[in-house]
């Protein structure tokens, strides 16, 4: 394929309410949508939404970066496959990577120059591309068997019990049957009554999971998780700071759900100790599951490698959006279907929590689930969504 035609375009999410994590409160995302046009008119798109809270690059790099990349590839032949979309984002010289086409050393050897937001885009951009080429889904470049739905869970935003009480029933009225709720950094009273309220709202069938992000010490985890266990936890997500393995390692021992390591798959020594049979976690698999996030691990293929192998060691994977766009999401929920296994819901439903969501594209999830039709590539344009 030649990409004839590159397009780098500002994007501006605000979110309907304030999200307050651990990590701090998130009002607003930027970031930029990549095109990619090939010599017969079809676009592919992706999009970079930095998150530096979580390891990625700044939006400066991230729009310089994408930039230097997209003037280089301008014009460029790229072979029509996966490899050779490899091939132009790889570190490594031509020996090793055996590339065919064009080399714009995107992905980093050196995690200290890594732009994991920047690779996504890209990445996204060339595999939309190619699969409308091939005339597929874009799931379909990155396994054959690939479901066709892709259950998603809610992320429910509220602060006060009364509040998450009834966004739990409304989010259950609309057919999700996995609901998602921020708690530490407060008192674990306070998130005691949060969490009641919920399951008290929703009954006994509903799947509940937490998400910490990284803000309880590993005595706070353990009391969190024995109180906060009784209401009856799908999983939790990162309970502990993302860089002690061990710590983490040890909460999952005693907890009474699923542990998913989440900010830890950013920092790169964490993710080698994950993926590896490490004898000081016990020989076995560190945690229950994984947190894939495309933007922060650079791209779809990078994810799939992490599952692959978290998969090898009987861990479970599932994805989550960083509060993107459509197109990110989109090629998200793509990487949701190619999983060895789609046991766990993904964390795709953020749409209700933006302010201007795109009406009418197809990645809207109903009754908490995102079907995935047979149109090639994303199935997206950027008319319809800028
Ligand atoms: O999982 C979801 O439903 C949404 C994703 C989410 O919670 C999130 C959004 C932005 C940054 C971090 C996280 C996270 O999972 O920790
Ligand atoms: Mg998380």
């Amino acid at each position: 394929m030649r990409i004839a035609q590159v397009s780098l375009i500002p994007l501006r999410l605000e979110l309907r309410q304030p999200l307050k994590t651990s990590h701090g409160v998130h009002a607003v995302r930027e970031g930029f949508l990549v095109r990619v046009v090939d010599e017969e008119g079809r676009e592919g798109l992706g999009e970079a939404m930095p998150l530096p809270a979580f390891g990625t690059e700044s939006l400066e790099d991230c729009g310089v970066t994408l930039n230097a990349w997209l003037s280089e590839l301008k014009g460029q032949f790229l072979g029509d496959s996966v490899r050779a979309i490899e091939d132009t984002l790889s570190p490594f010289p031509p020996a090793v990577a055996r590339g065919d086409g064009v080399r714009i050393r995107a992905r980093q050897v050196t995690p200290a120059g890594a732009m994991p937001a920047a690779e996504h885009a890209l990445e996204l951009a060339l595999l939309d591309l190619l699969a409308q080429r091939q005339g597929v889904p874009l799931c379909w470049l990155l396994a054959e068997e690939a479901r066709t739905e892709v259950a998603v869970n809610a992320l429910l935003g509220a602060d006060t019990p009364e509040a998450l009480a009834e966004e739990a029933r409304q989010a259950v009225a609309e057919g999700f049957g996995t609901l998602k709720l921020k708690v530490a950094g407060r008192p674990l009273d306070a998130d005691e009554a949060r969490v009641k309220a919920v399951r008290d709202a929703v009954g006994p069938d509903v799947k509940l999971r937490l998400d910490a992000n990284g803000g309880w010490s590993e005595p706070d985890a353990k009391r969190a998780l024995d109180r906060l266990g009784w209401y009856g936890l799908e999983l939790v997500e990162q309970p502990t700071p993302p860089e002690d393995l061990a710590a983490l390692w040890r909460v999952q021992r005693r907890a009474p759900c699923t542990v998913a390591a989440d900010e830890s798959l950013a920092s790169p020594d964490a993710l080698r100790a994950l993926l590896t049979v490490d004898p000081l976690l016990g020989g076995g698999p560190a945690v229950g599951a994984v947190v894939l996030k495309p933007m922060v691990l650079g791209g779809l293929l990078p994810c799939l490698v992490v599952a692959m192998r978290a998969a090898r060691l009987g861990m479970q994977a599932y994805v989550t959006s960083s509060m993107d766009g459509v197109v990110a999401r989109a090629g998200a929920a793509h990487l949701a279907a190619a999983l060895p296994s789609g046991a766990l819901a993904s964390g795709l439903a953020v749409g209700r929590l933006l302010a201007k969501e795109p009406e009418g594209h197809p990645y809207h999830p109903q009754r908490g689930i995102i079907r995935l039709s047979s149109t090639p590539g994303l199935g997206l344009s950027s008319q319809s969504l800028v």
